[in-house]
């Protein structure tokens, strides 16, 4: 991609800490994002490994703007795709953005969190990796996954299932276990693994509901388990109320939201059908706060 190729050619005239890390734009499009002097490519410290659709990106960009920080713009998928990670370490290594060595590269894809042997993969690169794992209450997670693949096939001119369709056995009428977006929102059952390879204090996670709305608060927790200072505040996050969601003060002169695919309206869901959905979750709830040691006010 553009990315990459841009990643391989040092642009030296660049001051460090005078934006030459960020995103640059010209007509909407991503030109260039030059690196100073000293600046290599280097294993990420830090991953957000999910949850898909609870504010992955919102994280990966936020947390970019930090100086400390260099996020990989991309989803690698690289220890979840074979195809990938038979390339090797040093594919990986190359995929990620220029930093200067006191920064911490972050990269972020969703499906490591419910991909298996992913925490194994990446206990064999770095056993000290740190790890963010961001949740939502698991019924809106449900919808918005939902609401995802629609818009997904609309553009392939394809034609949506309806949610009921997708929700619902055709032939019992119960929940489907076997729909993949109810599966993910059964958080513990891909905890457990990751409980497994990783210690509890090495995982942060993050509450993704409240991140849409008082972004700065989570972000500040994540700075400090990162070992950072607090750099990211209502200066550089303003709620931009055309969208309904915070966005980016890159610079001076630039602003940035998140894509159009980012918070999108939910389609209107029969409230007997989301009760369904509340109470099928409540106990394995309850087995992921006792897991985690930490309650979130979903019901
Ligand atoms: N600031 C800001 N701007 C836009 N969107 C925001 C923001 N903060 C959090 N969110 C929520 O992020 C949800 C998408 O999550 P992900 O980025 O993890 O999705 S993905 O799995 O990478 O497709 C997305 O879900 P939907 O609202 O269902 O689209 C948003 O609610």
């Amino acid at each position: 991609s553009l990315w990459d190729t841009i990643g391989n050619r040092p642009v030296s005239n660049v001051i460090a800490g005078s934006g030459f890390r960020k995103l640059l734009e010209e007509n909407g499009k991503i030109v260039e994002r030059p690196h100073p002097d000293g600046a290599i490519q280097q294993f990420p410290k830090c991953l957000i490994i999910g949850v898909r659709k609870c504010g992955t990106r919102a994280l990966l960009e936020f947390l970019d703007l930090h100086t400390g920080i260099q996020s990989a713009y991309h989803e690698v998928h690289f220890f979840d795709d074979d195809k990938n990670y038979n390339q090797g370490l040093e594919w990986y290594r190359k995929s990620m953005p220029y930093s200067l060595p006191n920064q911490i590269t972050l990269e972020k894809t969703p499906r490591y969190f419910i991909s298996h042997g992913v925490p194994y993969r990446i206990k064999r690169l770095n056993s000290d990796m740190k790890i963010i794992v961001s949740l939502r209450h698991p019924t809106i997670r449900v919808i918005s996954d939902y609401t995802q693949i629609y818009y997904n096939k609309l553009m392939k001119n394809e034609t949506p299932d309806k949610f009921e369709t997708m929700a619902l056995d055709p032939e019992t009428g119960d929940l489907n276990m076997r729909y993949k977006a109810l599966q993910i929102s059964v958080y513990h059952h891909n905890f457990a693994r990751w409980l497994k390879i990783f210690p509890r204090n090495q995982i942060h996670i993050v509450d993704g509901d409240n991140l849409i709305v008082d972004p700065v608060s989570e972000i500040r927790k994540i700075e400090k388990f990162l070992g950072l200072s607090h750099e990211i505040t209502y200066d550089k996050l303003y709620f931009n109320t055309t969208r309904g969601f915070y966005c980016m003060r890159v610079n001076s002169t630039m602003e940035k939201c998140l894509g159009a695919s980012k918070g999108r309206r939910h389609p209107d869901i029969d409230p007997n059908l989301i009760q369904r959905f509340n109470k099928f979750f409540r106990p394995h709830n309850e087995k992921l706060f006792k897991m985690l040691n930490r309650r979130f006010p979903w019901s």
